[in-house]
């Protein structure tokens, strides 16, 4: 197999990395139809239609008085409230008590607030005239029936739910769940079910397994756990053949460096190829990419670096990406970022494009003030947890000081 020189003597952009990440990898296309209630965060596979009218009908904004015609005194003749049209139609000088969402009589073609009219006895009056159309929301103003309400291929969001309910689609067909399978590999990792007192020498517990399984589960997307594997290149095979038969996307932490005990890639490269590894960012250098084919189709292999921080700052920023247009949603993530002024100094080389872990905040002045959320190795999982933004620092850039203005990426889904 090839691989990019650039990759053996430099390290790959980060941004670079992402377009070919993006590239590389092609969308579901297998479907399924699902009860709307149940559709919120998929990504919808064919256009939605409105099955009504919305609003069904001409109808109030206000509670008040529907009238018909000019002038300000008008004849009570009856009432429609929501749910309980008037049945009769107004002849010019007619009114009926109206309240918000009620149909607008036959004749009605004006709405007045009941605050700017007063009642006496059968007769309206109107402290002043009210204008052709006031206060009326039209049939079919918002969709039409039979209008295209969302299109094929977007992540269906809390207020699309609310569109396609009250448009009478009670039933959506959706990109199915993409499926991960996870592992880690390090001898000295334990299960969290591991009493600490049992712990030897060296051992830790394979905290990133939960992390990730943690951030996925966030994204909606099934797990398949294939647990801890030693580092031992035969084990790691075969669960590599496991993880690449069973899901769409295989995702490991640990052991893509360059330490004697790194298997991951040499198994990555038995199996399949090796597409990217070593990137210019940091934390998370030793990032891999690749390949694994199956006997139908292929099984994209996603390798974290070990350390904790490390494994999620590539997820966020390197996976994620690429998940979300796998599941055919690529268009509708908003990464945002923003500036703030920097409370502390920082230290950084250039050489790699620094995602450190920040705690922004607007000041008594209401300025966006980001402060370091404490010392910044990548097995500091302290820092990360109180912090809740990144600190975006130019690959070039060196050292900051206090009061520089600095890049900050707020946290999103999955690390909120
Ligand atoms: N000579 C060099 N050494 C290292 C380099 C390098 O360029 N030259 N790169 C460093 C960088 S940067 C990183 S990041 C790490 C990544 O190493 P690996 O991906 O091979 O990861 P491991 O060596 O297996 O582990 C690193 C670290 O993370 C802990 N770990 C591993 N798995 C888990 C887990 N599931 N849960 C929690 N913690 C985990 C592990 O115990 C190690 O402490 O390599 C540097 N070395
Ligand atoms: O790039 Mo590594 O992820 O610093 O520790």
């Amino acid at each position: 197999m090839t691989i990019d020189p650039r990759l053996q003597s430099g390290l790959l952009p980060v941004e670079q990395a992402r377009a070919q990440l993006l590239e590389s990898v092609t969308p579901l296309r297998q479907t399924e139809t699902l009860p709307l209630e149940q559709a919120c965060g998929r990504v919808l596979a064919e256009p939605a239609d409105a099955q009504v009218d919305l609003p069904p009908c001409d109808n109030s904004a206000m509670d008040g008085y529907a009238l018909c015609g000019e002038g300000r005194q008008f004849t009570l003749v009856g009432k429609s409230l929501a749910g309980h049209p008037h049945s009769g139609n107004l002849q010019p000088g007619q009114c009926v008590r109206i309240t918000t969402g009620a149909a607008l009589p036959g004749g009605a073609d004006r709405v007045v607030m009941q605050e700017n009219a007063d009642l006496d006895g059968e007769t309206v009056l109107l402290q002043k005239e009210a204008r052709i159309g006031e206060h009326i929301r039209r049939r079919g103003e918002d969709v039409g029936s039979g209008e295209q309400i969302v299109p094929a291929g977007r992540r269906l969001k809390v207020a699309d739910i609310a569109l396609l309910a009250a448009a009478g689609v009670s039933r959506v067909t959706v990109l199915r769940r993409l499926r991960a399978a996870l592992l880690s590999v390090g001898d000295e990792l334990k299960p969290l079910e591991t009493p600490a007192a049992e712990l030897g020498t060296g051992d830790i517990y394979d905290s990133n397994r939960i992390a990730l399984k943690a951030a996925l589960g966030e994204l909606d997307i099934e797990v398949v756990d294939l647990g801890c594997q030693p580092d031992d290149p035969g084990q790691i095979r075969a669960a590599f053949e496991k993880a690449r038969d069973s899901a769409d996307i295989v995702i490991t932490s640990g052991g893509v460096s360059v330490g004697e005990a790194d298997y991951t890639r040499d198994v990555l490269e038995e199996l399949g190829q090796l597409e990217m590894w070593r990137l210019a960012i940091k934390p998370g250098k030793p990032f891999t990419f690749g390949r694994l084919p199956r006997t139908e189709g292929v099984s994209y292999f996603f390798g974290l670096p070990g350390n904790p921080v490390s494994a999620l700052v590539t997820l966020y920023q390197l996976v994620l990406p690429a998940l979300e247009k796998l599941r055919g949603a690529g268009d509708d993530v908003v990464r945002f970022r923003g500036r703030a002024r920097l409370l502390n100094p920082i230290r950084k080389s250039p050489g790699r494009l620094d995602f450190q872990r920040g705690y922004t905040y607007r000041d008594g002045d209401g300025l966006q003030v980001v402060e370091t959320a404490g010392i910044q190795g990548s097995h500091i999982l302290s820092g990360f947890s109180r912090a809740n933004c990144f600190i975006v620092l130019p690959r070039e850039s060196g050292n900051c000081d206090t009061g520089d203005w600095v890049t900050i990426e707020p946290f999103q889904k999955p690390l909120t």
